[in-house]
């Protein structure tokens, strides 16, 4: 579903130039259901903002679906949004009107499209859980239910790949879990691809893969070691960001095509190592250490 490699992202002001993404290489499979963390800064909005749309990259390669996003044209966008992704952002206030009822608010983009469908925006209030609440107004629903609802506009026209934004930064515990779920369902009964960036590592250890960024690159990929065994797991290691993830899952260091790693600062930092190492293959591992001193 998403092929992506070497991916640049420039930002320009007046005098400045911010690389947020600096050759990122990530492939989500269709029907996958992934989290993407990273610290602040790491260009994890800049990947996601790209992924939808709503920004454009500098350089590299970028396929979702049928669609390249670097030789997209402008018109093209417009369709590709409408018709392939959905997005649900943290604060879910503008994509929703407060004086509509929820039943009116999801069928609103259908009607934007030209595709009302009724039947279809009651089955979706329904997979949220909001049965009992579609004819109410959005001012009257708690901001767990508003959030729920942003999620079935997300899916209202279907998209086969949903984005999510920190998706349960502004819910309690339970409506996180409870969208959890609905990711869950959704992914499982209608197929769609789920990329979530996150912080909270308790909702990204739920899932089967989860891709650090650091500095605008894939650094380590954490994979489930039992998928079947879902969530409930132990909260277990620090992992190279300095926060918890399930223990149920194994971290790997990505490699690129080309052999490229990122090593982690605090290694580096430990054998004062700065722009040169020392780098050994013994038959069955690779050794880096602190460059040999040269002879005189
Ligand atoms: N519109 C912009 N103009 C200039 N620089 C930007 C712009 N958007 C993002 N950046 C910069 O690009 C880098 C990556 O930002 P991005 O928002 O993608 O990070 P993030 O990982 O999503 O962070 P956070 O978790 O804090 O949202 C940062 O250095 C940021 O300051």
């Amino acid at each position: 579903m998403i092929q992506c490699e070497g991916l640049v992202k420039i930002y320009k002001t007046d005098d400045l130039e911010v690389v947020a993404l600096q050759g990122l290489n990530l492939t989500v499979n269709e029907g996958e259901m992934m989290a993407i963390i990273g610290n602040s800064g790491s260009g994890k909005s800049t990947f996601l903002n790209i992924l939808g749309g709503l920004d454009r990259p500098s350089a590299g390669s970028i396929m979702v679906d049928k669609w390249n996003l670097l030789k997209i044209t402008d018109e093209e966008l417009v369709k590709y949004k409408r018709d392939t992704v959905g997005f649900i952002w943290q604060n879910n206030a503008r994509n929703l009107l407060p004086y509509l009822t929820a039943l009116e608010n999801v069928e609103m983009p259908m009607m934007l499209s030209g595709r009302l469908d009724r039947p279809y925006a009651k089955q979706l209030l329904t997979w949220v859980g909001l049965s009992h609440r579609m004819n109410n107004k959005l001012t009257e629903l708690s901001g767990g239910e508003q959030q729920r609802v942003a999620l079935a506009i997300a899916l209202s026209n279907k998209p086969k790949l949903l984005l999510a934004d920190e998706p349960t930064g502004s819910v309690d515990s339970e409506t996180s879990d409870m969208i959890m779920d609905i990711f869950r369902k959704m992914n499982r009964e209608i197929g769609i691809t789920i990329v979530i960036v996150t912080h909270d590592m308790e909702l990204a250890g739920k899932v089967d893969r989860v891709v650090a960024i650091r500095d605008g690159l894939t650094s380590t990929e954490f994979i489930k070691r039992n998928p079947s065994l879902n969530e409930e797991g132990k909260q277990g290691f620090m992992n190279e960001v300095g926060h918890q993830l399930h223990e149920v899952h194994e971290a790997y260091v990505v490699v690129d095509r080309v052999g490229r790693l990122q090593v982690p600062k605090e290694f580096l930092n430990a054998l004062d190592i700065n722009d040169k190492a020392s780098m050994e293959f013994d038959g069955d591992k690779i050794v880096i250490r602190t460059p040999n001193k040269l002879e005189e």
